[in-house]
């Protein structure tokens, strides 16, 4: 796949100002940490080469390297996306210089957590974790559409970059989510290939976005008072979850026979989970992958892990109903996964609103007192074993 040429268009940046100071040439660019030497219990995963892509037959076989990913795992690794390493380095150089932005600067684009929208930066703490507070920043960019032009600023470093930015995002959803949508629909035997393309256009309104995300070191005792993070397995709330290749292990899947592994970082890839809302289309049978991020092995403590994202979602007026063509959905005889209709919109709400409001979120996973809370409609999150 070649390097992309997608043209910027809504983004207009302020010409009067001088922003020189933060092209890359006057940036110190991101240099990753070093690998553990450790050898972890690594999780066994595909690798999808999307060159293949365009290739004659190459999307069946996609597919079918996808078929037991896709049911079983809910993860696997895709390479030759179609950026060249230098912007994904970039990217990384900007995560690093917006997080050591002072404070006083990123609360200026603080989340709006009551209201449920998770754009923006999100500051570190604000959740529980085991008995201690989490360690997490995040900035949340959405799509460059007009739905979201102008709601949101962005500090100058990012205001200098929101061409690439724009790029990056598009890049990543063109050349990435919508193949491995196609890629899906092979694998569920939909007549139309294009079906789950056709929700998760680019234009469209939808929540998909683009995140950076940064895990702060702890001290020891942090790292126990949190149980080591092994409290933290979640499923994603979108369709699927892109994240770039970074050093720092952490991240593990939960797998069928209830073990947890941990993911490598292999170069040149992302990693790629599905998520519940590709799960809710599927009636289950696509699988929504448990994942958790615990603590690095030793030799990594002491470095922060630096992380690139994006989140694909499909169009806010999607109904979460499965679909009703697929030969494999029918064969095995998948269920609705709500009581009534429900809408992308309703459900990202639903699920924004426990994971941004810890106070909402411990009252709400108290009431049925079972380590389950209903999302909405009948629908419940479960708390996994340690
Ligand atoms: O940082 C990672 O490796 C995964 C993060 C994650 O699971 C999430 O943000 O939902
Ligand atoms: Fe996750």
């Amino acid at each position: 796949m070649s390097t992309t040429t997608t043209q910027t268009t809504s983004v207009k940046v302020d010409d009067q100002k001088d922003l020189s100071q933060y092209d890359f040439a006057n940036l110190k660019p991101y240099v990753h940490p070093p690998e553990t030497k450790e050898n972890l219990n690594w999780s066994e995963l595909v690798t999808l080469d999307l060159e293949d892509y365009d290739r004659p037959g190459g999307k069946e076989r996609l597919a079918k390297q996808l078929e037991h990913a896709v049911h079983h795992v809910g993860f696997f690794y895709v390479k030759n996306f179609g950026l060249a390493q230098e912007q994904v380095d970039q990217q990384f150089t900007l995560a690093k210089h917006f997080f050591e932005l002072p404070v006083s600067e990123k609360e200026k684009y603080e989340v709006n957590y009551k209201a449920a929208d998770y754009n923006g930066w999100r500051r570190p703490g604000r959740a529980l974790v085991a008995d201690t507070k989490d360690n997490i920043e995040i900035f949340n960019i959405p799509k460059f559409t007009d739905d979201f032009k102008g709601k949101y600023d962005y500090p100058d470093l990012l205001k200098a970059h929101l061409p690439e930015i724009e790029v990056f995002q598009r890049a990543l959803h063109a050349n990435v989510v919508l193949p491995l949508l196609r890629l899906f629909a092979i694998v569920l035997q939909l007549p139309d290939e294009e079906y789950l393309v056709k929700q998760h256009t680019y234009d469209k309104k939808s929540e998909d976005h683009y995140r950076y995300m940064i895990y702060h070191p702890r001290t020891e005792a942090q790292w126990e008072a949190s149980k080591y993070g092994a409290t933290g397995g979640h499923t994603d709330l979108g369709t699927v979850t892109l994240l770039f290749r970074q050093p720092v292990a952490g991240l593990q899947i939960l797998g069928e026979d209830g073990n947890w592994t941990s993911v490598s970082a292999q170069p040149g890839t992302i990693t790629v989970n599905l998520a519940d809302t590709i799960s809710h289309l599927t009636g289950g049978w696509l699988k929504s992958s448990v994942h958790r991020v615990v603590a690095p092995p030793r030799d990594q403590w002491e470095y922060s892990r630096t992380g690139l994202l994006y989140f694909a979602r499909p169009h806010n007026d999607t109904q979460l109903l499965p679909i009703t063509d697929s030969l494999v959905l029918e064969k095995a005889g998948v269920k609705p996964r709500f009581e009534k209709i429900v809408t992308m919109e309703e459900w990202v709400r639903a699920k924004q609103t426990l994971q941004l409001n810890p106070d909402i979120a411990a009252k709400r996973w108290a009431e049925r007192g079972d380590g389950k809370v209903e999302v909405l409609a009948g629908f419940h999150d479960q708390r996994y074993k340690e």
